[in-house]
């Protein structure tokens, strides 16, 4: 490989360095970070190799979210029985698939100039091309030219985010076996498609293919489908949500080997015994097992950093670790930390990092951050899991306490002809302090906000269960809850 000549840096600013921040990735992460920056007064930087915005606007939550609002109205509007219900008798539904693509399309470019404008207006300056650590407060940028240029900053972000796992033994072609990368484009809809994994993406996905008429086939390695979710939860999402629509699911089988092509072959082996259980011939897979940080080609050894399976260690301030001790002037945030691998923790932590920064003295509180899969109905949760809870019940020795709401009970639910739900609220019993929750049903993404606030503000369900909810509104499922709680704390005491 040719060297790149490597440029000296423009003029330096009195400070000695040419930046006081440079962010490397430009993503939600990156992005809250450098405008927060900048914001500040900080002289910011922000490198970026592909496109602004990263992974969520461009490969994620942008535009599966604009194909799961489009094929969501498909499955509305097919859906004769729920509209009977309501004494409506529509015609069968039509829809272009090149349209919806298009709506996706559309957004991801909306959204991707509004934000770079955004970034220009704050003042941060936007170097193109792949960063790379040139040790302690060094960035080495090579444009796509091939000239590499070296700048200095007094304080380094990595944001550099994450990218597709693809298991080994499963070889990608983008058009008969893709990734999350590929699919957010539609470009056909398969008759039949495997979907490898049963976590966020997988779940998104067989929403958006199931309504738009595709056949799906699900394969979890894990013993049950929805393994990442609350056990409860996952049960009642798992009957509707797979169990209702035209999908095989399968656990406990791991796919060994995909051949792309037509058909794509796919050989099963069972998890346990590695023996095999069949071979499925069908017109598409989508690879959903997960994400891998993009960290490979930092040079952290120049600041010695190691990373752990790739991901960045850091403390809750953000500084990154090396043997457990904070490097000076350097800070990691997003999905390349592995922490909660969500677009609004990312954006959190940026902005945290900048606070610390600052000198404002800042944690971040992961335990509030809630999260969603916008499937219909939705999935959400905050806080602790019910297993996570038990061990700190018994850690700490207090009795965990744990109540259930149903959206049956509710009128607006009802009222929709909705009321396949639940909510599952975490608390202790001492002190009446929300620890978690977890809920399937209509609107669950918006529900849970209210519950991480709580959560956030370490707030008790005494408390909690006095304040008054909009009649009729879903959110009553959430008063229920807390009232059924706070009641049950009045019990444990003898009140
Ligand atoms: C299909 C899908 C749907 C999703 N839906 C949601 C959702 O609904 N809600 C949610 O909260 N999260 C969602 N996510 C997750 C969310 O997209 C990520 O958590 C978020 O994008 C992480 O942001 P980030 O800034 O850490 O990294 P990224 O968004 O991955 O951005 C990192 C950026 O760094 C750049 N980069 C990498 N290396 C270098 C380098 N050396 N030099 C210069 N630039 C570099 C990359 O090109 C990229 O632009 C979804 C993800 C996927 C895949
Ligand atoms: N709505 C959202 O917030 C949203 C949406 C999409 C993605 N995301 C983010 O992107 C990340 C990646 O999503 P994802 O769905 O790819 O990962 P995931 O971790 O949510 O789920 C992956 C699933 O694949 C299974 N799996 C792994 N290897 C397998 C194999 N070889 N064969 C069969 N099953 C296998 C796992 O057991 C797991 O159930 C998520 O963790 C989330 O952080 C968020």
């Amino acid at each position: 490989m040719q060297p790149h000549p490597v440029t000296a840096a423009p003029a330096t600013p009195p400070s000695g360095f040419d930046f006081d921040v440079i962010v490397i990735g430009a993503g939600y992460g990156g992005f809250d970070a450098a405008k927060h920056g900048a914001d500040h007064g900080l002289k910011v930087a922000i490198v970026e190799s592909r496109d602004m915005g990263g992974t969520c606007v461009n490969r994620g939550c942008v535009p599966s979210k604009a194909l799961l609002a489009a094929s969501g109205r498909v499955r509305e509007l097919a859906d004769a029985e729920h509209l009977k219900g309501f004494g409506i008798h529509a015609a069968p539904v039509r829809f272009e698939r090149q349209k919806i693509a298009d709506h996706a399309a559309q957004l991801v470019a909306t959204i991707r100039t509004n934000l770079t404008k955004t970034l220009e207006r704050s003042g941060t300056t936007i170097l193109r091309g792949k960063g790379r650590l040139d040790g302690p407060q060094r960035v080495a940028v090579r444009e796509a030219s091939g000239v590499e240029r070296v700048y200095t900053a007094r304080e380094v972000i990595v944001a550099t985010g994450s990218d597709p796992f693809v298991p080994p033994g499963i070889e990608t072609d983008g058009r008969t076996v893709f990734t999350s990368d590929e699919a957010i484009n539609l470009e056909w809809l398969p008759r039949w498609i495997t979907i490898i994994g049963s976590g966020y993406i997988g779940l998104e996905f067989a929403d958006v293919y199931t309504a738009l008429g595709c056949e799906v086939t699900m394969i979890e390695a894990l013993d049950r489908v929805m393994p990442t979710f609350d056990p409860d939860i996952a049960k009642i999402a798992a009957r509707h949500l797979i169990d209702g629509r035209d999908i095989d699911a399968r656990a406990g089988v791991l796919a060994s080997r995909i051949t792309p092509g037509c058909p794509v072959k796919i050989e099963l082996v069972d998890m346990a015994s590695r023996e095999p259980v069949e071979t499925l011939e069908v017109d598409a897979v989508l690879v959903a097992t997960g994400r891998v940080p993009v960290s490979k080609e930092l040079n952290l050894a120049s600041v010695g950093v190691e990373t752990n399976r790739g991901f960045i260690p850091v403390d809750d301030g953000l500084r990154v670790l090396a043997n457990g001790e904070p490097v000076p002037h350097l800070w990691a945030v997003g999905d390349v930390t592995g922490k909660m691998m969500l677009a609004h923790t990312a954006a959190a932590q940026g902005t945290v990092a900048i606070e610390n920064i600052l000198g404002h003295a800042r944690r971040i509180d992961y335990r509030s951050i809630p999260a969603a899969t916008f499937t219909h109905p939705e999935i959400s949760s905050v806080g602790l899991s019910e297993a996570d809870a038990k061990d700190l019940a018994e850690k700490e020795g207090f009795a965990l306490g744990s109540v259930r709401s149903y959206f049956k009970a509710n009128s607006k639910a009802l009222a929709e002809l909705e009321s396949d739900g639940l909510l599952k609220l975490l608390f202790r019993k001492d002190t009446g302090e929300v620890l978690g929750a977890h809920i399937y049903g209509l609107h669950a993404a918006d529900l849970i906000q209210e519950i991480a606030n709580a959560v956030a503000r370490r707030q008790g369900v005494r408390q909690l269960a006095s304040e008054v909810h909009t009649h009729p509104t879903l959110s009553e499922v959430v008063e229920v809850a807390y009232k059924q709680a706070a009641a049950s704390l009045a019990t444990a005491v003898g009140a």
